[in-house]
């Protein structure tokens, strides 16, 4: 079955069209990553599954049910951990679970252990009475994710949940995600962080200017791309000079700087490493270290959108 069903979903603001014609299907079962770089439309897609906004046009169904027409289903069988921190500070970590489960209907003795279970689920039963603005960063996103579950949502999206927190946090919050979708939930995950998805996530889709430009398992994605190989440059100072005159090399798809390390697409089939050294040495660039790696979804990404997932 499919849990949810995007078909046709476009949502403009004015004359920018945030969401364009986006068709989507996610399974029972999945832990399904959305992939795409700031601006791309996630969170508008997720307020439209959300009913938080209203679609320009298209549809929306969570379990084989229009939301539009099965708002309060929609709503009791939906979990979203926002990105932006939904939590109170002037109540504790068990009243601000039991508020979010409040509005999904849940009452008395249901409310309090469901309340309960969520708060032990993210591992802040002992902190039930403390108040949020006590809490480090990944404590206050675990406390989110708690809000988002005591109802037993049959799909969860979570938006981003790991920006901003400690490595210690994310790795708990990536196994809470892993343990969840063993219970039962299915999950979509957005992110940014590509390793977080590559981890985690057993279907990938890129979204790019409000579209999905790629759908499928990691080795389905990265198998469109392999006549790529993957360089990296590290320099002691990388600049925009480096990156065009690199573009013009024979065999380079595509050139990219982070900080300073220069990422290089190039077809497999033509050697030109010795070629594309030449050219940074010649131009004054101070090389550092140079690897060369198997295509990963970070190169499927900058080959189908022409950017860097972080940029
Ligand atoms: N209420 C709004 N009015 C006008 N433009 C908006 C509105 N909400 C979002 N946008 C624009 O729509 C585009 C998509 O935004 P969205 O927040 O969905 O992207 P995103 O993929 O979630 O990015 P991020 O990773 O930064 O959250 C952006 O260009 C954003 O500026």
């Amino acid at each position: 079955m499919n849990v949810l069903d995007i078909r046709g979903l476009t949502k403009k603001f004015g004359d920018f069209i945030a969401v364009d014609n986006m068709s989507l299907s996610v399974k029972e079962g999945e832990i399904f990553g959305f992939l795409g770089s700031n601006g791309a439309g996630k969170s508008t897609t997720i307020n439209l599954v959300s009913s938080l906004l209203r679609p320009t046009s298209g549809e929306i169904f969570i379990l084989e049910r229009d939301i539009l027409k099965n708002s309060h289903f929609a709503k009791m069988n939906l979990g979203i951990v926002p990105q932006d921190l939904a939590i109170y500070q002037d109540m504790t970590a068990l009243e601000n679970v039991k508020f979010f489960a409040g509005l999904y209907g849940l009452r008395g003795t249901e409310l309090n252990e469901r309340a309960e279970e969520a708060l032990k689920f993210v591992g802040l039963e002992t902190q039930a009475g403390s108040y949020p603005k006590n809490f480090s960063g990944g404590m206050k996103r675990r406390l989110n994710i708690a809000c988002a579950i005591a109802h037993r949502p049959k799909l969860i999206i979570m938006d981003e949940p790991t920006v901003g927190i400690d490595p210690q946090s994310r790795n708990y919050i990536l196994a809470s995600v892993r343990k969840l979708n063993e219970m039962g939930c299915t999950i979509i995950y957005t992110s940014h962080y590509m390793e977080e998805v590559e981890e985690i996530c057993s279907r990938i889709a890129i979204v790019d200017h409000g579209k999905i430009i790629a759908d499928g398992t990691k080795e389905q994605l990265i198998a469109t791309i392999t006549d790529l190989k993957d360089i990296r440059i590290e320099l002691k100072k990388a600049d925009e000079t480096h990156i065009e005159l690199l573009q013009s090399i024979p065999g380079v798809r595509n050139a990219a700087a982070t900080d300073n390390v220069i990422q290089i697409h190039s077809d497999m089939a033509i050697d030109n490493l010795g070629g594309i050294l030449k050219c940074l040495i010649d131009n004054n660039a101070v090389i550092r270290s140079v690897e060369e790696r198997e295509p990963n979804l970070e190169t499927v990404f900058l080959t189908l959108t022409g950017r860097n997932l972080r940029d």
